[in-house]
């Protein structure tokens, strides 16, 4: 295998492994990293700054500098690509090769192909993902489950579009270095897919198109659609290409849309509305402002709640305005085996999905194969044989950034139970990202980085805020938290033992005054 001159593999050779790390995608790799990377870790201290800032009393808004390129009517983004017309469902899930068959025959008309929020960077995962998707591309993915079901795509016109969801900004993969420095996770999950299955999908009159996580600025945008050219140049693709939709997922980056999609217009597909980052952002980032910015029970955060509805209003009204999708937020609920809690998921789908519908959203994300068509027969309501609404320009929407602020009108309460919930759902994710999974089914709802994360910022915003729980009147302290996290884990099945790993972690992210940008930072350290 040839590697190129600087690049260093500490990942080990699996099976077919060359097929994806091949000399091209490493070049990709090598050229984006000596290229792109000082930048992109500038803007990750620039992420530090402005925590500071807000820690000292700042606040966010629209940005000044950028004004003209708000009020400047005349751009729009790229008209959608094939396969991107019409996405009023789209399913997400991680890359392994069970889910990739089952999403793509989902009946959905887009597949989040996930390595970010739903997957773990576990070696094997990163390298093959990729590998499924080259699979699947290719028709070769079928195969035989252990418990003896065949698992076999549908003809090529029945398959939900690929997008896939490369990691965040921050996260580093310490498997392929470059001159001897860890490289980004984003920029390799980018460059392997684009320089491997991307280019079949350009053969087969798509194109690589991708899901942008967990940005918090327009630079961070710029630094994407660097990306996009650099690779686009140099595997020899018309620039573009490459589509890239960009979740809105930060605090920051909500005031920050229109420059969003300004800075990625030749390639962007759309926007989308990544709820519970957002809510994980909301926390994180005015964690030690008191209680205008305290957040009751996790469940009691709804999309009807001001702050949020006022963000995902915005979110359609940017987007129509520049031509662009504006694609809704993930319910987190999932069939059940229990008749009840079945008929209320579904109810609560409904909902969800006819709110984003009838606001203008033009499609919207499901967990579960099972949610695919209530949520497409919702928008097929709204949008009859049009493939989208962007006509819809929601010029009635004026949102400002007091209500984008405005968390302190959030009606709920901090309880005990919520307070024990967040504590069980975030061992119990931990434990399964550790062991490899990145998305599991937990107390009937679909948990995933993004959940996980809200769970354990508000036990640290709880602590570190003195919160009083109004059903026991306790205040929250760490002996009432070490006690709780030791009630819950012997909850669990099992040993209590088993669960050190991801307790000890939970403590790191969720008690220790150092507040974790990211619980996948210290766990990432954890994995081999
Ligand atoms: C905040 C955000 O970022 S949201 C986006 C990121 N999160 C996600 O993408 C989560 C995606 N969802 C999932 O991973 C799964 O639905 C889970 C883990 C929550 C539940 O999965 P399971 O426990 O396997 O559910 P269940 O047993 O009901 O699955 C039934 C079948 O549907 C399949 N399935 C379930 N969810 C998915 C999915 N999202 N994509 C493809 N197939 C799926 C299962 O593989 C299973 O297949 P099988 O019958 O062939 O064995
Ligand atoms: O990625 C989606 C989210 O809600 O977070
Ligand atoms: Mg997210």
């Amino acid at each position: 295998m040839t590697i190129p001159d600087g690049v260093t593999i500490n990942g080990e050779m699996g099976e077919r492994y060359e097929e994806v790390l091949t000399p091209a995608a490493l070049e990709v790799i090598a050229t984006l990293h000596r290229q792109l990377d000082d930048r992109r870790l500038e803007l990750l201290e620039a992420r530090e700054r402005r925590i500071e800032d807000l820690a000292g009393g700042g606040t966010l808004d629209f940005l000044p500098e950028t004004k003209h390129i708000r009020e400047d009517d005349s751009w729009r983004v790229a008209p959608p690509a094939p396969g991107l017309e019409d996405r009023r469902v789209e399913i997400t899930g991680p890359t392994d090769r069970k889910m990739t068959i089952n999403a793509l025959n989902s009946g959905a008309k887009a597949w989040l192909a996930d390595h970010e929020d739903a997957n773990t960077p576990q070696w094997s995962a990163v390298v093959g993902g990729q590998l499924n998707l080259l699979d699947a591309i290719d028709r070769k993915v079928d195969f035989t489950g252990d418990n003896g079901k065949t698992y076999t795509l549908k003809p090529d016109d029945e398959l939900a579009t690929i997008i896939v969801r490369p990691r965040g900004w921050h996260l580093p993969e310490k498997h392929i270095l470059v001159d001897g420095r860890e490289t980004s996770g984003s920029l390799v999950d980018f460059a392997l897919y684009i320089a491997t299955a991307g280019l079949r999908q350009i053969e087969k009159g798509q194109g690589p198109y991708f899901y942008l996580p967990k940005m918090e600025s327009h630079l961070e945008a710029r630094l994407w659609n660097d990306a996009f050219v650099i690779a686009q140049d140099l595997l020899g693709i018309p620039r573009g290409t490459v589509r890239a939709t960009v979740l809105i997922e930060t605090y920051p980056a909500a005031f920050e849309m229109e420059e969003i999609l300004y800075e990625l217009r030749e390639h962007s597909s759309g926007l989308n509305a990544g709820r519970w980052d957002y809510m994980f952002s909301v926390i994180k980032c005015f964690r030690t402002r008191g209680k205008d910015f305290l957040l009751p029970d996790r469940n009691a955060v709804t999309m009807t709640v001001p702050f949020m509805r006022a963000y995902t209003e915005l979110l359609v009204r940017t987007c129509h305005k520049r031509g662009a999708h504006a694609i809704g937020g993930m319910a987190a609920f999932i069939p059940s085996k229990d008749e009840a809690v079945n008929e209320a998921a579904y109810a609560k789908v409904r909902d969800d999905k006819t709110r984003e519908a009838n606001d203008g959203f033009d499609g919207s994300w499901v967990a579960h194969p099972g949610m695919v068509e209530v949520c497409k027969e919702v928008f097929t309501s709204v949008l009859g044989e049009r493939p989208n609404q962007i006509e819809r320009t929601r010029d009635d929407v004026d949102v400002t950034a007091a209500q984008l602020l405005d968390v302190a009108s959030t009606p709920g309460e901090c309880t005990e139970n919520g307070l024990r919930n967040n504590v069980s759902v975030g061992i119990q994710y931990l434990q399964a990202w550790l062991g490899g999974l990145g998305a599991v089914a937990i107390f009937n709802l679909m948990e995933d980085a993004a959940t996980a994360e809200i769970s354990r910022s508000q036990v640290w915003q709880w602590l570190h805020n003195d919160v009083t729980l109004a059903d026991t009147g306790h205040t929250v302290t760490r002996e009432l938290i070490d006690r709780i996290v030791d009630e819950e884990i012997a909850k669990l099945p099992g040993d209590p033992a088993e669960y050190e790993d991801a307790k000890q972690t939970f403590l790191e992210v969720a008690v220790a005054d150092d507040y974790a940008d990211f619980l996948t930072l210290p766990a990432y350290e954890r994995m081999a």
